[in-house]
């Protein structure tokens, strides 16, 4: 990449941030000396207390690396390999993690379903379980409801209908999952507590992302059905998540969660995100796809200045020829926001001229 485009800010992902300073000096502060493994260490025995404070009640956690293999083998361990998942259709689940769901619950099958801002509609679900093919043998039999918060379009379940997906969810003994890869953001968003936006509205089961938000790598899943402890801890192991040197994955998420640094980091990545959003809905020719409710902001622009912008260097993702997507971070700036609102003006401006050609690279996801 050139210096120039070095120099652009870089809203590509929130998976691109560095790690906090707060996080680094809690794995400097475990790094010290030798350590019980595989989470027999000081560290990992504390989360369980600490994170069933901050839930209100007991739950059980267990660290893992990535997003994917908390919601791989968070779904695997309460669905069946006949079983289904209903997902809306743009969940990460089904559109960007090469399957590990189906791979690791032996082959459930992901039922997607549409859903205005991103988000899986009450109504709809409870069509779709009401007509589901229950006790027929040769169609898949729905094991869970897999949400995301915040969504995969920046859009933030409201409690309420979380507490009635969560009651379709329990009437029809489905376990219900929430993808919380932005979880602080969607907590942040909403001013709840982690147990109003999670087990207290039905969730069996919450994939804790924390790596998007400030830690190197270290998620969690966050246990609340106690059935499922058990398995899971088999599943972990046999999926490469029983880390080694857990103590450095544990010092972080401890350290995540303390005076509430979650919030503070997630606060900081959506208010950023809320001005970069207001700005470009003030341009013309730009209209957002999607209200932004967390730290993402996707927008509808001509294509000609999306590709300009990929062409100037600007990091973005894209969904489509019109649709573009920027993600605030925790470090993000109010000041690299109004540069890429003045960058998008003047592509804009630009692509509307006759005869611009640019021989940008359009950037897909
Ligand atoms: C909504 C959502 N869920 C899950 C993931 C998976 O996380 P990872 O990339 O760490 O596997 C991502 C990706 O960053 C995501 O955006
Ligand atoms: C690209 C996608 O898989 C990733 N989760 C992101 O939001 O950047």
């Amino acid at each position: 990449m050139n210096k120039a485009a070095q120099a652009l800010p870089n809203f590509r992902s929130d998976n691109v941030a560095p790690v906090s300073p707060e996080i680094m000096r809690a794995i400097e502060e475990a790094n010290r000396g030798p350590a019980a493994a595989y989470g027999d260490d000081d560290y990992s025995k504390l989360l369980n207390q600490r994170f069933s404070t901050l839930f209100e009640t007991e739950v059980t956690v267990f660290p893992v690396s990535t997003g994917t293999a908390a919601n791989a083998l968070s779904l695997a361990t309460c669905v069946r390999p006949y079983g289904a998942i209903y997902c809306h259709k743009e969940a990460h689940i089904d559109t960007a993690e090469g399957g590990a769901t189906e791979a690791f619950t032996g082959g459930a099958k992901l039922l997607t379903l549409p859903g205005r801002h991103f988000r899986i509609e009450p109504p709809i679900l409870r069509e779709a379980v009401t007509g589901a093919a229950w006790g027929v043998r040769n169609r898949a039999q729905p094991d869970a409801v897999s949400i995301t918060q915040a969504s995969e379009y920046g859009t933030v379940y409201p409690l309420a209908e979380i507490a009635e997906i969560g009651e379709i969810a329990r009437d029809k003994n489905l376990s219900l999952h929430m993808d919380g890869a932005r979880f602080a953001n969607g907590l942040v968003r909403l001013g709840c507590s982690p147990a109003d936006m999670t087990w207290r509205a039905g969730v069996d089961i919450l994939s804790f992302g924390a790596t998007k938000n400030g830690t190197m790598s270290a998620d969690a899943i966050v246990v609340f059905d106690q059935d499922l402890v058990e398995p899971l801890s088999y599943r972990l192991r046999r999926a490469g998540q029983t880390a080694s040197k857990m103590r450095y994955a544990s010092a972080q998420l401890l350290a995540y969660i303390e005076d509430r640094l979650h919030l503070r980091l997630a606060a900081k990545a959506n208010a950023v995100a809320a001005h970069l959003g207001a700005g470009l809905a003030a341009l013309p020719d730009v209209q957002l796809v999607a209200p932004v409710e967390a730290n993402l902001i996707f927008a509808k622009l001509p294509a000609l200045a999306i590709n300009r912008l990929a062409a100037n260097g600007l990091q973005f993702a894209r969904r489509g020829d019109e649709v573009i997507r920027f993600v605030a971070r925790f470090d993000s700036t109010e000041q690299e926001a109004d540069e890429v609102i003045a960058l998008v003006r003047r592509a804009v401006a630009g692509s509307t001229t006759v005869g611009v050609t640019t021989s940008a690279t359009s950037r897909q996801k």
